[in-house]
């Protein structure tokens, strides 16, 4: 498809919807909008967004396609503001937020001035954040949610999932509603038991340092997603807050009945208990997304010769900072190469950035 597309929040999921809408339509322009700085500059970098505006305002006045990939909050304030805006009239406008009813409630300002809104959650992601961990094949095979408003006819569903085909996601229509309890029943409130265990482990580690030590195994698989960003789930627990509620209750029953039957020493319910989890653990249908691994990345700028890779490892060899991984970003043709450096800990991070700044000419970003 030819046209303009604007992207509101160059961060994970706005920059790999960027990747996958370019892989797809090659003579898209796309433009972007940040608050933060850094991530601009990145996706500039990485060749994700071709240009940038300073306003929200300025960029949709040409946009054939306006996709919001901000935390929910920010969303739901961004799409009343739009409603003000000079829009082409017929512009699709899109978001990616992982909560939908108050979100489309938001849009109805927009809707009632005849803008088509339909809004769009890909279900997969992970719990890193920020333009420099966007793919373009995060969500490959992933279901992609999207609950249009009743009013809306096929043909600008269509249009839209024409403009996101470079995903290779599968697309499902749901109400916000249906789309709400589904998404807290299976991400969001397992997301709060996972900073939960987290939490508690903490609290326990103030007892005995060996808890944080130790921590491995099955408790690292069930908690990888507690390093997700605290700003995003905020947001989605407020957003899905009567759903949440609802299974909170349901999930105290389901302790209180497991914490009877440990009390009793109901040998059998409690082989029953995870007998019957395990069944339906292994008939789910298993999906590889997301196992990244944390790091601490640091992004270079570097021309494309031999000696540049060797004089910033050979520089942070003498500063004695460790290097966990390193890799070369493949951007397009007129772009030189970035390099990710991925270090052990934020300070070693910090300090590779220092180190690079002063005494190369290669500009550094951290994101
Ligand atoms: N992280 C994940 O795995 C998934 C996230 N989502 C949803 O996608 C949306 C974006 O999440 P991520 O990309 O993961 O977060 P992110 O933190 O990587 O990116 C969000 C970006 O939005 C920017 N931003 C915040 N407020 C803004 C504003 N008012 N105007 C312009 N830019 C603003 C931030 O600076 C950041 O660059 C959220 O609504 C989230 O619920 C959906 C599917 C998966
Ligand atoms: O990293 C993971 O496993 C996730 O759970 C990613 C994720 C986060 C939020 C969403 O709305 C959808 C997917």
């Amino acid at each position: 498809m030819n046209g303009k597309v604007f992207i509101i929040g160059l961060g994970l999921i706005g920059g790999s919807l960027a990747m996958a809408i370019r892989q797809a339509h090659e003579s898209v322009h796309i433009v972007g909008y940040d608050v933060n700085e850094n991530n601009i500059q990145l996706a500039k970098l990485l060749g994700i967004v071709d240009d940038s505006v300073d306003s929200i305002a300025e960029g949709v006045l040409e946009a054939d396609l306006i996709l919001l990939a901000v935390p929910v909050d920010q969303t739901e304030k961004i799409v009343i503001q739009l409603a003000d805006m000079k829009l082409k009239d017929d512009v699709i406008v899109t978001d990616a937020g992982s909560t939908k009813s108050t979100v489309v409630e938001a849009a109805k300002h927009l809707m009632n001035r005849g803008i088509t809104f339909i809004g769009g959650h890909p279900m997969a992601g992970s719990h890193k954040s920020g333009a420099g961990a966007a793919k373009p094949h995060l969500f490959e095979n992933a279901f992609y949610l999207l609950t249009p408003s009743d009013n809306y006819h096929t043909k600008e569903i269509n249009q839209l999932k024409e403009w996101l085909k470079g995903t290779r996601a599968n697309f499902l229509v749901v109400s916000p509603h249906t789309h709400d309890w589904l998404t807290g029943v299976i991400s969001h409130f397992p997301h709060i038991i996972a900073a939960g265990l987290v939490k508690q482990a903490q609290t326990y580690s103030e007892e005995n340092e060996l808890v944080a030590r130790l921590a491995a195994g099955g408790f690292r698989d069930i908690t990888r997603i507690a390093s997700s960003s605290p700003e995003m789930w905020r947001d989605i627990l407020l957003h899905n807050r009567d759903v949440l509620l609802d299974l909170m209750d349901d999930w105290i029953m389901e302790m209180a009945h497991i914490k009877e039957l440990v009390a009793n020493r109901d040998s059998g319910e409690i082989y029953r208990f995870f007998a019957e989890a395990k069944v339906f653990r292994d008939d789910m249908p298993v999906h590889a997304k997301g196992a990244i691994p944390a790091y601490y990345d640091l992004y270079v700028d570097i021309p494309d010769t031999p000696g540049s890779l060797a004089e910033i490892t050979g520089l942070l060899a003498q500063k004695g900072i460790s290097i966990t991984n390193i890799r070369i970003i493949e951007t397009r043709e007129e772009i030189y190469g970035v390099l990710v450096i991925s270090f052990q800990n934020e300070e070693d991070r910090l300090k590779a950035a220092e180190a690079i700044g002063n005494y190369t000419t290669y500009e550094t970003i951290l994101a």
